[in-house]
């Protein structure tokens, strides 16, 4: 029994495709991050203590102005009914320990008060952007956890790219998010500490303030609501810009080849010209906006200074108080602007949480089963198709009612024209798909019976396109696998002659493989990947168009070792090119999916059929292809 597949919450649609459109769904998500940021929960606390103590020393220094340098000192009206949190009291013993003036002791005491909100403000910063960083990173490493253990039919859907770019760029986002969230706390601290203090000292006033407060958020929200609309269309147009860029630079040959630059360059322009549409209203829109929020708080001063100056002529208030008012006012505004300036980093974390959590979220596996039968020790290699119809997502049915059985040890080719299936056939016997059951055996145990973890260590497959990872020639060939000593390499290079190529390389098997092995011919990394697997000693062996691209030289080599290789072991070799398969013990022809002949060179020839109709198709273009290059060498 397996398990079934886990349905995603996203019906068919890709963790791209999510709309950023879901009432609610960007607090829960940020709710979420709560898990990531936890273990950092008392870094975070610290920093909330910080905060709250660079805002009290924030608040203290317009304290010592108003109600001790103005009030008491300059004016001689010390009102004890309002408060001034010790601070007079403070700097008279001061002025007293020190034997100096009040005035000196009320510039140290201020000073002191300048130097811990500073201070104080550098530890919140540092300590909370450590936090952000950590759990973001923690987020980073979960979400590629997660990606790489994807099944392929994720990927036949979702490009790679698109997977690399969200990764970066949606995390961060919310980075960004992140530290724009804690520099709001250290605005909003301090605000919520002056209008405590405002109110105290004069509610009256503070009150009477506060619509000029309601105008200013007013203002923010509306110009926030209509530039966003204007930012979307920016990152959109810079992104497609991006993604045209790589396109076309990336397959650059065949633009120049084909003539497409006028064409590239056309739409290139177009989508630049509407990202500088967009980036023109940008700039209009925060020029009108920059000033007024300048003049508003002009205007917050004007209004304090005539209605607390009312409130002093009606001695209501202390002179001292409204000097206090009027330096809390950027106290009172800051918070708000800043909060409007971080309204597009929250839109973007907005997206970027949603696709990162859909993504996260994205449940897509292969059916792995319950309690897996073992696959035995010393394996036959006997692959069985018993009647096998598959289909990718699409829906096409690409396998048709396939019957099959390869013998323990037998040397398989499988022919056919383009889009037959041969490779097909080949991804679902190392399980990159799950296949209806009862369809597919390997020793006759159903492949859907297997941890498909465990065929995949006994089947080795050279693909078309064999990747090369960063590291070392040895690296690339153990892949990790601690089975695989540098002895087991090089027995595998010796065996398929590529010990003389790796050998004189600079470094040997420790030569640093630049760029995807960009530093190699392509018939080197091709023999490279074929060590690679002959070090793992696969029971089954699958070579995909393997030979397709070395010299004549290089692939007689290939060959004969091949022939060692496949020999006793189980081989199931996909060719274009026919007559590197005229030795396989048996041959597969398949057309749309379905097998139309099976037999060995000599017999398929002899019947007549498809197999020789490609054969000879292929020879004739074969040899069309000499004469015409003889031709060419000719002129
Ligand atoms: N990942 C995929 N998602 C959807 N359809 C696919 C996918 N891979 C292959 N196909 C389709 O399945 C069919 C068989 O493809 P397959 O690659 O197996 O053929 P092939 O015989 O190996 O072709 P070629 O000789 O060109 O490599 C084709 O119609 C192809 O378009």
């Amino acid at each position: 029994m397996t398990s079934s597949k886990t349905s995603n919450i996203f019906g068919r649609l890709d963790p791209f495709e999510v709309s950023i459109n879901k009432p609610n769904s960007f607090v829960s998500n940020v709710w979420r991050l709560r898990h990531w940021m936890a273990p950092y929960r008392w870094r975070i606390a610290l920093a909330l203590l910080f905060a709250m103590l660079s805002a009290t020393s924030a608040v203290l220094i317009p304290v010592v102005v108003s109600r001790v340098v103005v009030d008491g000192i300059l004016m001689h009206n010390y009102r004890t009914d309002l408060p001034d949190y010790g601070q007079t009291a403070l700097i008279q013993w001061l002025a007293t320990t020190l034997n100096t003036e009040q005035i000196i002791a009320a510039a140290l005491v201020g000073l002191l008060w300048v130097l811990l909100w500073s201070g104080f403000g550098y530890a919140f910063r540092s300590q909370l952007s450590y936090a952000a960083l950590l759990g973001l990173s923690d987020l980073r490493r979960d979400l590629f956890a997660h990606v790489e253990h994807l099944p392929s039919a994720f990927y036949d859907r979702v490009m790679v790219g698109q997977v690399l770019t969200r990764i970066a760029n949606d995390i961060e986002s919310l980075s960004e998010l992140l530290t724009g969230v804690g520099a709001l706390a250290g605005e909003l601290i301090p605000l919520i500490v002056a209008v405590s203090v405002m109110l105290s000292l004069d509610a009256m006033l503070a009150v009477k303030l506060s619509p000029l407060m309601l105008f200013v958020a007013g203002v923010i929200v509306i110009f926030r609501l209509y530039s966003s609309s204007i930012y979307q269309v920016i990152r959109a147009t810079l992104s497609r810009l991006n993604e045209h860029l790589h396109e076309h630079l990336s397959g650059i040959e065949i633009v120049q080849m084909s003539g497409r630059e006028a064409l590239s360059f056309q739409q290139y322009s177009a989508i630049n010209q509407a990202n500088k549409v967009a980036e023109t209203k940008a700039i209009m829109a925060e020029t009108v906006y920059n000033p007024i929020i300048d003049n508003i708080s002009y205007l917050a001063i004007a209004s304090i200074l005539w209605l607390g100056g009312q409130h002093v002529l009606n001695q209501t208030t202390t002179l001292g108080s409204v000097v206090l008012f009027l330096q809390f006012s950027d106290m009172l505004f800051r918070p708000i602007v800043a909060l409007g300036d971080q309204a597009n980093a929250v839109f973007r974390a907005a997206a970027a949480c949603e696709r990162i959590f859909g993504l996260l979220d994205w449940k897509e596996s292969l059916s792995v089963p319950l309690q897996p039968i073992p696959l035995p020790e010393g394996l036959e290699g006997r692959i069985e198709f018993r009647d096998l119809n598959f289909c990718y997502e699409n829906g096409e049915t690409v396998i048709r009612h396939f019957n099959f059985t390869v013998a323990p040890g037998e040397n398989i080719a499988i022919v056919g024209p383009t889009g037959s299936g041969k490779t097909t056939l080949t991804r679902l016997i190392c399980r990159f798909y799950d296949v209806p059951e009862n369809s597919l055996f390997i020793d006759g145990i159903d492949i859907m019976q297997i941890d498909p973890a465990q065929i995949r260590k006994r089947v080795g497959i050279i693909f078309q396109d064999f990747h090369l990872f960063p590291g070392t020639v040895y690296d690339n060939i153990a892949l990790g696998n601690p089975t695989i000593t540098r002895e087991d390499a090089r027995k595998a290079a010796e065996l398929i002659q590529t010990l003389d190529f790796i050998e004189a390389l600079p470094l040997g098997f420790d030569t640093v493989l630049e760029d995807r092995g960009q530093n190699l011919s392509q018939g080197q990394r091709q023999l490279l990947a074929f060590t690679r697997v002959i070090a793992l000693n696969p029971e089954i062996l699958i070579l995909d168009e393997a030979t397709a691209s070395i010299d004549p030289e290089t692939e007689a080599a290939i060959q004969a070792a091949l022939v060692k290789v496949t020999a006793n072991r189980t081989s199931i070799t996909i060719a274009h090119r026919l007559q590197t398969i005229r030795r396989a013990d048996r041959i597969v022809v398949l057309n749309h999916g379905q097998l139309v002949e099976v037999g060995n060179h000599k017999e398929l020839m002899l019947r007549n059929g498809f197999y020789k109709t490609l054969y000879e198709a292929q020879l004739y273009k074969r040899r069309r292809e000499n004469t015409s290059s003889r031709l060419t060498q000719d002129v």
